[in-house]
């Protein structure tokens, strides 16, 4: 069963953040199940909500929070280091940054401090981490070298953004075999060949080419005034770090090259069908469809076409078995080859409540971007809840987020995944904040089928954790 963790991390206030507006906030933790809840009550000063709008607390969802003063590398530690192993294996691991515009996102997941490591984001702490482990593996003189392939994309609407390739646009759709592939607008090339690119993977040997790499890639992301922010995060930025040879990068050309030589073979192949079906009927003049006496079909030529597009299809399978042999071969000296540490910055929760204050001054596209981000992650919710309860069907078709991530998630079986919710304790932030925990409560209580929580002080061997007491989040009960 795959482990899936929600936790909470503070911001301090910033310099124009007067501390007596600051929100205030208890946390209390069942010991037994090791997890927290967390009541947070507006300062007094803000009047302009309703009496409902001005106190909230959780259920026991949250596995952990950090407070102000924690760093980057505290929450590495704790979240995403003992995830490294699982990587080391050959598997997924997904982390999900979750919070409105300015509470800590990119704090969290790239950070601002390249200088030093422990100011390093989850992100290239983890690339840090990783490239110093497969070094080691490296320098034990294998036959292959291992290194970090980077895919940076952001999801707009049914569209993936690949940023760095230059923004192109890449399709989300379901294949034959069931699995969900990102292709770039479909390219004509000589002799009717087609082709569709992936989203592009960049090899990275060392820390400092990944670095380099990931910071191009973010300068691209697309960010929009709004009339609630001067910078919103409107779509959801998904980064992967995989663990990759050359080996495996150029088979998957080869996939790729082979995929579009098929292409068109297999559409001349339906044609051919479609239109030797077509002179075969023929339709009366009362609508009706009825077999064309003076037409044979040519079933020569439709098998000759058909024949031609197995040859293609053959060249598709062998060149897709050449890549599960790289994993073979691979395998037999180290497991790590695809190991994969996903980082998704959700989009901002100042768009999850259509029902909250800021909601009125926004413009309709902004409403529909709403409701297409409420969408997401409500389904990112019931996804995790329904791998959680190990139910048989996990409904990523419900949203172009969950099928975009449905390969990761259907690789973390047995491995480590969270969800940080980066919040802010400015008073003027309250229903950003509370929304954010509102969605964390969902994620933890429907992720934690055992820890339905009753109101505060009913169940024994629930206390205020000493560790949680620390200011600027007052404790109040
Ligand atoms: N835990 C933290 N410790 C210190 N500073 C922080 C922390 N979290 C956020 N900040 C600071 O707060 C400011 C806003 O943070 P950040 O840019 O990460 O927000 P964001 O959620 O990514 O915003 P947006 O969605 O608009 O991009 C930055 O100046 C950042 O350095």
């Amino acid at each position: 069963m795959s482990e899936f963790k929600v936790w909470t991390r503070w911001r301090p206030t910033e310099g124009i953040e007067a501390p007596t507006s600051e929100i205030h906030c208890q946390s209390q933790e069942d010991e037994s199940q090791s997890r927290s809840r967390i009541s947070i009550t507006s300062p007094l000063h803000a009047k302009s909500l309703l009496q409902r709008e001005q106190w909230w607390t959780s259920g026991f969802s949250f596995d952990g929070i950090f407070q102000p003063d924690d760093s980057n590398h505290d929450v590495f530690e704790r979240v995403v280091s003992p995830a490294i192993p699982d990587v080391l294996r050959g598997k997924s691991c997904n982390f999900f940054a979750y919070g409105h515009s300015g509470s800590g996102k990119t704090h969290t997941i790239i950070g601002y401090d390249f200088e030093h490591k422990n100011e390093l984001g989850l992100c290239l702490a983890s690339a840090h981490h990783l490239a110093k482990e497969l070094s080691v593996i490296n320098a034990q003189g294998t036959v292959f070298e291992f290194g970090i392939g980077l895919r940076i994309y952001e999801l707009r609407k049914n569209k993936a953004i690949d940023l760095l390739n230059d923004g192109q646009e890449c399709f989300i759709r379901e294949g034959p075999d069931g699995r969900i592939h990102a292709r770039g607008e479909t390219e004509l090339l000589e002799n009717g060949k087609v082709r569709v690119r992936p989203i592009a993977t960049r090899p990275c040997w060392d820390f400092g080419q990944l670095q380099d790499e990931l910071q191009k890639g973010l300068i691209r992301r697309r960010t929009a005034t709004s009339s609630m922010h001067d910078q919103s995060s409107r779509t959801h930025a998904i980064m992967e770090l995989e663990v990759i040879t050359k080996d495996l990068l150029e088979a998957r050309i080869q996939v790729n090259e082979r995929q579009s030589e098929l292409v068109p073979v297999g559409k001349i192949a339906t044609d051919i069908y479609i239109e030797e079906q077509t002179r075969a009927i023929l339709v009366t003049a009362d609508g009706k469809y009825v077999s064309n006496p003076d037409y044979k079909i040519d079933q020569e030529r439709i098998d000759a076409a058909e024949t031609k597009k197995a040859e293609f299809e053959s060249a598709v399978q062998n060149a897709e078995e050449c890549e599960t042999e790289i994993f073979t071969a691979t395998a037999r000296v180290h497991p790590c080859l695809g190991g994969k540490l996903v980082f998704v910055d959700l989009a901002g929760a100042e768009f999850l409540s259509t029902s909250n204050t800021n909601a009125i001054k926004q413009t309709p596209l902004e409403k529909q971007q709403g409701k297409e981000i409420n969408t997401d992650l409500l389904a990112l919710k019931e996804v995790i809840r329904a791998r959680s309860l190990g139910q048989s069907r996990i409904p990523y078709r419900s949203s172009p987020l969950t099928m975009l991530l449905r390969e990761h998630f259907e690789a973390t079986s047995d491995t480590r995944s969270a969800m940080i919710l980066t919040v802010s304790p400015s008073g003027d932030q309250f229903g950003a904040t509370m929304n954010t925990l509102k969605y964390g409560d969902l994620v933890g209580l429907a992720n934690a089928r055992s820890s339905l929580a009753p109101s505060v002080g009913q169940k024994k061997g629930q206390r205020i954790s000493k560790k949680n007491q620390r200011p600027p989040h007052e404790i109040l009960i």
